[in-house]
């Protein structure tokens, strides 16, 4: 008997502005095969960002509608917008045996884990301190001035969940952070084919 294989999951998270985006990308050709679960959002896009690349971008009502439909694995509203995953493509990803990485808030983290537990592992990243949390989001010059003050308001509330998480990476340097996800990437990996525990005893079994 083949051994089926299942997919796991990493989450990610941390506070606006951590560096989630910034170390994915540095590490994505390190991690092996992976697929990025977009999430959709209420949020308005910012400069450059492309429906269906970065998020997919909808009306509050629309995604009333998803709600509605049962469509997400999760939701929560994240500084004052919905953020939500998608259950279908996360399934499908899973079923084909991938690893599927969630960019995804503090609320999103303990929804998953209360519905897959056995397959996730997770990260809390953050820069050193908060007051470099604040340099990187107004250096980074996406948001206004009021949006950046929220952000960094509830920052102070999320970096309470860091004992949640399998893992914390402290985004000092980018190299190094990233360095610190691919072994945690790797990490999760190990939990593929738990799903499948009694298929593989059985395999093993002979
Ligand atoms: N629960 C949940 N949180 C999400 C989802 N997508 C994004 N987030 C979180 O929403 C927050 C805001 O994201 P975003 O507006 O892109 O700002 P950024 O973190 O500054 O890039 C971040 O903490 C994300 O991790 C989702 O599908 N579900
Ligand atoms: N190690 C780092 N040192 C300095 N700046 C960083 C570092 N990591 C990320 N940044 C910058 O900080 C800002 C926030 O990073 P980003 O990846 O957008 O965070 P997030 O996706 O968590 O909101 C960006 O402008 C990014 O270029």
């Amino acid at each position: 008997m083949e051994r089926v294989k299942k997919g796991a999951i990493l989450v990610l998270s941390g506070p606006s502005g951590a560096g989630k985006s910034t170390i994915i990308n540095a590490a994505s050709g390190e991690i092996g095969e992976f697929y990025f679960s977009i999430s959709t959002t209420t949020r308005k896009p910012r400069e450059g960002e492309k429906h269906g690349r970065e998020y997919f971008f909808v009306s509050k009502e629309e995604f009333e509608e998803d709600i509605k439909a049962g469509n997400f694995l999760e939701y929560a509203e994240v500084h004052g917008n919905y953020y939500g995953t998608s259950l279908k493509p996360v399934r499908e990803a899973l079923n084909s045996g991938k690893l599927v990485i969630f960019d995804i808030d503090v609320q999103g983290h303990r929804l998953v884990r209360a519905k897959m537990n056995d397959i996730t592992t997770s990260a809390f990243i953050t820069p050193p301190t908060l007051k470099e949390l604040e340099k990187r989001l107004r250096d980074r010059s996406t948001d206004s001035e009021e949006v950046i003050k929220r952000r960094i308001e509830n920052a102070k509330e999320e970096i309470l969940a860091v004992g949640e998480y399998d893992f914390t990476i402290i985004n000092d340097t980018v190299d190094e952070a990233a360095r610190e996800f691919v072994i945690v990437a790797k990490a999760a990996r190990l939990k593929q084919s738990r799903e499948d525990e009694e298929a593989f005893i059985a395999h093993w079994l002979g």
